[in-house]
């Protein structure tokens, strides 16, 4: 496996660490997103023990709602993933160009990423950082989670440093009297309920200042416009519970009736 083997096409975004591209592999003509990581980059962040979970973790998933890591190799400056290219690309911007998703839609997405995080949190793997950001779009129009930059096996008190944005940040992360306490996979539970609030709404549920975000998520205190649904708003109270114990399963979310009407 080297470089030699793919043919590189365009840009496709910038990652964390380097750049993915679309290629091919010269034998089989296998399309797929080429992500180089410069290891320079790597090592001046300390990101060795991270980036060797990610790719530990990532290479033994296999779910039609996950991104598949096909393998990776290096050479002495560079590590190479290949990825599985997602034919419709990044989710966020099919939102910011829809403004907000119908419900049909919203449901859809919403039971396949409760589908791959039943999946994940039966191996023990939490996502924690959910978000329109890290999910792809299939060439069907199926959900490809991605960028499992910050799952860790539960359960763990991680600390929450270098995190993106505050808008998905669960209490029992966001609230500094628990702060440092384990949490656990429902924390992913939270942020389904986040994504799907912003699916519907066009807009995240706490989103304000970082200070005062972090208070509204400290008190749950978020409103559900009048356009969604009864049932749809019935779902995102049911996963956004401060206490986490009392949040809604992925199996009945499974099974609620706004994602049963949907997705029949
Ligand atoms: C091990 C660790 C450090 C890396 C593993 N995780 C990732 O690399 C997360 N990641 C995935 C990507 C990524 C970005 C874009 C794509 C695309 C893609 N398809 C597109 C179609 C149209 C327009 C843009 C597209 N981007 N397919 N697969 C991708 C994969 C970037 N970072």
């Amino acid at each position: 496996l080297h470089l030699g083997m793919f043919e590189i096409g365009r840009a496709l975004g910038k990652g964390k660490f380097g750049r993915v591209y679309l290629a091919r592999e010269r034998q089989s003509g296998f399309i797929c997103a080429l992500k180089v990581l410069h290891k320079n980059e790597i090592q001046k962040e300390h990101m060795q023990k991270q980036v060797a979970r990610e790719i530990e973790i990532q290479s033994n998933l296999r779910h039609p709602n996950i991104l598949r890591l096909y393998g990776h190799f290096h050479d002495r400056k560079r590590i190479m993933l290949v990825l599985e290219y997602a034919g419709k690309g990044e989710l966020y911007k099919h939102l910011r160009k829809a403004d907000r998703f119908q419900e049909k839609k919203a449901a859809q997405y919403i039971a396949q990423m409760a589908g791959a995080l039943q999946y994940l949190h039966r191996k023990h793997v939490i996502h924690r950082d959910i978000k329109p950001e890290n999910i792809l779009v299939g060439l069907y129009g199926e959900l490809k989670m991605s960028d499992f930059g910050w799952s860790v096996h539960s359960p763990s008190s991680r600390r929450l440093t270098q995190c993106g944005t505050l808008d998905y940040l669960p209490p029992e992360m966001a609230d500094p009297k628990r702060y440092g306490k384990p949490y656990d996979e429902k924390v992913d539970l939270w942020s389904l309920g986040v994504l799907m609030y912003e699916f519907l709404v066009g807009r995240a549920p706490f989103e304000d200042t970082p200070a005062m975000t972090y208070r509204r998520i400290a008190k749950g205190d978020m409103k559900v416009p009048s356009f969604v649904s009864p049932e749809a708003k019935d779902l995102i109270k049911k996963l956004l519970v401060l206490d986490s114990d009392q949040r809604i399963s992925l199996e009945k979310v499974r099974q609620h009736p706004w994602i049963i009407k949907h997705c029949e």
